[in-house]
């Protein structure tokens, strides 16, 4: 029986040829998206699910998705899907990570000289006959700093594009290199820099913790007067009560969002005011984008459906079906290893080396590097994925060492990941029990044994009595319910870690007061 295939957001109509030409049936719905109650009630007949940024897919939704194998997402964003739900189905789920890159950063260039000169405020005026050459006064952009924040993809052709435009670019980016940032002309800055100094600041990072609400009342306090911002990434970036504020006491003097807090934005706190220009998330919606996507995705869901072959997957490594078996288990192992330090990296990495010891380094290591180089970056960059981790990480100027060798320890197989950041140097070290189960057996050298676990705490301190008791008081009062605990310390007095699960999410607050118990030096919740 031919595989199934459900469009239910606005594609372009040259999907639905190629999945024909491929012999994949499909049922174009480009209105199902807003209607999740039809979407779940048939769900359920379909192999595969084409979206975009319309469609929920919720881990309610895929409980209805008994037959679902792939979500292909025609663009980038995958914010709308929930991916580790997904994963724990066995869904495959791919995006198209350049496809409508250059549209994108076309849209936030428009949204830029919109504001500059207040054109959509003045052509409403004009055609109401009002001819109010006085009262628009624009800006010049020539000459002035774009501060880009987020010089991944998109903000890199905003850079390019702005410099062309005699603009003075620089970006805030943990991640850029030095050489990077050359390459593409821009400066280099702190955040706060590029408040200060930025005529216009243009937003093009990932939604993440660290990002989430980045354009907060603290950070647009702490803008030059006048400056004029634009959102063409995610609307979380930005605290909307904030920047209306900001934009009703002049300290922003305009601003341009294609993107909102909550979608579709038919009512929010950005309506309403002079010199504010919104689009319904346009920034993709184009022709050439869309077409762009449209014929990837169906290509790429196409290649998986009836070939097995897999491509531009988030939560999954391109291998065939013979490899599958054997190396999936060490496939969670890697991604995994490189999460964990992914969520430790806060400054400019230099170096990945990932060991393979003993039977592990017999296997396809590429797509295991691959699989530990994606759970590394996606805390950074959240749309990385297996095939484009390894490629992004090198455009990044992340060098790579992968080494292989005979095991010289305890386990059958070990996987070392070790960082090397501006910093410092982290490692983490792990095996596949025979319960097929991956574990973390050591931290920066020291000794542990734990499973990786939805909900952990980490933390690293001085080697002292009374620091479990006093942790796991903290954890009592703000009601964490401790499930295991693994410790391990170099020396008695020494350096310690521990790494504890837990039931459910870790208030920011209760991470805060274990930073400040005595002796601790890093406390961090994490996510696996
Ligand atoms: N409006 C629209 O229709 C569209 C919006 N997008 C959105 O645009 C955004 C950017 O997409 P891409 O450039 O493709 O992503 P990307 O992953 O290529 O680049 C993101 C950049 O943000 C940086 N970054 C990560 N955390 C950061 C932090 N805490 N502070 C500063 N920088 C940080 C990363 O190092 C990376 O260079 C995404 O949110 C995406 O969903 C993408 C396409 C269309
Ligand atoms: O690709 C992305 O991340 C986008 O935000 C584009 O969204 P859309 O496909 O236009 O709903």
């Amino acid at each position: 029986m031919a595989p199934r295939v459900l469009i239910s957001d606005a594609l372009s109509p040259a999907a639905v040829q190629i999945f024909k030409d491929q012999g994949v049936e499909t049922d174009f719905q480009p209105n199902l998206g807003k209607d999740k109650d039809k979407l779940a009630e048939i769900i359920g007949n379909y192999d595969g699910l084409a979206i975009r940024s319309n469609t929920k897919v919720t881990a309610k939704l895929l409980e209805k998705a008994t037959r679902l194998k792939v979500i292909g997402r025609a663009g980038i964003g995958v914010d709308n899907v929930d991916i580790p739900a997904a994963t724990g189905r066995g869904i495959i789920v791919m995006n198209t990570p350049f496809g409508n890159s250059i549209t994108t950063a076309e849209h936030a260039i428009a949204m830029m000289f919109a504001i500059a000169r207040e054109i959509p405020a003045a052509d409403a005026s004009t055609q109401a006959g009002k001819w109010e050459k006085n009262r628009f006064m624009g800006v010049e952009i020539t000459a002035k700093v774009l501060g880009i924040i987020g010089c991944g993809n998109i903000g890199s052709i905003v850079a390019s594009r702005a410099n062309g435009l005699r603009m003075r670019v620089i970006a805030f980016d943990p991640f850029l290199t030095p050489e990077r940032a050359r390459e593409l002309g821009v400066e280099k800055v702190e955040l706060d820099d590029l408040l200060a100094r930025a005529d216009f600041i243009t937003l093009h990072t990932p939604l993440t913790p660290q990002t989430k609400g980045i354009m907060s009342a603290e950070n647009l306090a702490k803008t030059k007067k006048g400056v004029r911002i634009i959102n063409c990434a995610r609307g979380e970036l930005v605290d909307e009560n904030a920047m209306r504020a900001a934009l009703e006491s002049g300290q922003v003097a305009g601003g341009a969002f294609d993107v909102f807090s909550e979608e579709p934005a038919v009512k929010n706190p950005l309506f309403g005011l002079p010199n504010v220009v919104c689009t319904p998330h346009l920034g993709a919606s184009t022709t050439e984008a869309q077409e762009n996507v449209a014929l990837q995705v169906a290509e790429q869901m196409s290649d998986y459906l009836m070939r097995g072959a897999i491509s531009n997957a988030l939560n999954f490594p391109s291998i065939t079906a013979d490899e599958a078996p054997k190396l999936t288990p060490f496939v969670a192992l890697a991604e995994k290893l490189g999460s964990f330090a992914g969520q430790l990296t806060e400054s400019e990495i230099r170096k990945v080396t990932i060991i393979y010891e003993g039977a592990v380094a017999e296997l396809k290591t590429k797509a295991l590097t691959a699989a530990a180089i994606a759970g590394f970056l996606r805390p950074i960059l959240s749309d990385v994925n297996v095939v484009s981790a390894p490629v992004v990480a090198k455009e990044r100027g992340i060098v790579i060492d992968e080494i292989t060798r005979a095991a010289e320890g305890d386990y059958e197989s070990l996987i070392t990941f070790s960082v090397t950041t501006d910093k410092q140097e982290r490692a983490v070290a792990g095996t596949v029990f025979q319960d097929g189960k991956p574990r973390i057996l050591s931290i920066k050298g020291i000794k542990v044994d734990a499973e990786f676990a939805p909900s952990m705490i980490y933390v690293t301190n001085e080697d002292k009595p009374g620091f479990i008791g006093r942790f796991a008081g903290l954890l009592g009062d703000a009601k964490v319910n401790i499930a295991t605990f693994a410790l391990g310390r170099d020396a008695p007095g020494g350096s310690a870690i521990a790494l504890v699960q837990v039931d459910g999410d870790v208030p920011p607050s209760a991470i805060d007061k274990i930073q400040t118990l005595p002796g601790v030096k890093q406390a961090k919740a994490l996510r696996f």
